[in-house]
């Protein structure tokens, strides 16, 4: 079993008399990757502030390697590495130029200062752009040198708060690749998005919240198997669907629920190997698919579950 790396206990935070974070608690082990999702305005980004000593919280505490997290505290700067959501980048500089500042900042000085340049330059695979100027770059670009500048310290907790935010797809990926390797390396991340499909994608445990408290606190398979439905049937019909069709389908097994919209049929499964079935009664029943897809539930369904709101709401 990893180690606890992260504890936070009964945080709290008021901006005056709103309560952005109300007694959030959630560990982070070594080497784990922790999604921390939440809706735009949950408390995402005043979590991350008090977990980098930049917030004093007003209630709470948050344990990093077994020292006590306070405001500016040395040992948090030294484990702890930030990327956050605005880019703190210098364009005048190169991104070598760039780099040698932040490890500066951190106190690398010297042979140890390229060294851990070049090493992080790698990591995020802009070796080859070292020399180039932060203008010059894709968002994803100036994103990953934003993480090469987190990591100069090489912190054992790396914390991103929305990487992806204006990003294009294909940066994106990038992105993903550069966390998937650090990942492998045994980095322990905190990631904050509100899109379920990234947090599923790179968390191996994942913390909701909405209105600042923690909704769920779990594996993503733990969280999926709190849906009915464990798969999704799409159907088009040539005709829309009568009520005794849908009764006669409700009333099938591992149906868990319908969707009707004239012959467009979202079918949700207890199973994926009950959509074999399904179809087959569909067609006895006379009716003619004009077309039809399987779908994994997703993540969004559950936060739908849990507060009666799509994420993006
Ligand atoms: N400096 C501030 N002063 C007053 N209220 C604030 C301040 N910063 C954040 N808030 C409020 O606190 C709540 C939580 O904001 P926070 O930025 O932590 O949420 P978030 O989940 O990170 O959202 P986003 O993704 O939009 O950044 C929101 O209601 C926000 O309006």
């Amino acid at each position: 079993m990893p180690s606890v790396l992260l504890s936070v206990t009964n945080l709290v935070k008021n901006y005056g008399t709103r309560r952005a974070v109300d007694g959030v608690s959630f560990r982070v082990l070594a080497g784990q990757t922790l999604g921390l999702l939440g809706p735009n305005g949950a408390g995402k980004s005043t979590i991350v502030g008090m977990l980098c000593g930049l917030l004093a919280p007003d209630g709470g505490d948050i344990v990093l390697g077994g020292e006590r997290v306070t405001p500016g505290a040395a040992a948090v700067k030294r484990k702890i590495g930030v990327v956050p959501q605005d880019l703190a980048l210098y364009d005048d500089l190169s991104a070598l130029e760039n780099l040698k500042l932040f490890g500066a900042l951190y106190g690398l000085r010297g042979k140890l200062l390229m060294e851990r340049v070049d090493k992080v330059l790698g990591q995020v695979n802009l070796a080859d752009r070292a020399r180039d100027k932060p203008a010059t770059f894709s968002g994803g670009m100036k994103r990953r040198l934003n993480i090469a500048a987190a990591l100069m310290h090489d912190p054992q907790l790396l914390i991103l708060d929305e990487p992806t935010v204006g990003v294009d797809p294909q940066s994106r990926n990038a992105i993903f690749d550069t966390l998937e390797a650090l990942q492998a390396q045994g980095k322990a991340l905190i990631y904050t998005s509100h899109y379920m499909e990234e947090v599923e994608r790179l968390a191996d445990h994942i913390v909701i919240i909405d209105h600042g408290k923690v909704l769920a606190d779990e594996s993503p398979a733990s969280l999926h198997s709190r849906l009915a439905a464990q798969a999704a049937l799409r159907v088009e019909l040539a005709e829309p669907a009568h009520a005794a069709l849908l009764d006669g389908l409700r009333s099938q097994r591992g149906v868990t629920s319908i969707n009707a919209d004239g012959g467009a049929l979202d079918i949700g499964l207890a199973q994926a190997a009950d959509a074999l079935p399904v179809m087959g009664w569909l067609q006895q029943a006379g009716c003619r698919p004009l077309h039809f897809a399987t779908a994994r539930t997703s993540l969004e369904d559950i936060f739908l579950n849990l507060t009666g709101r799509t994420l993006r709401d």
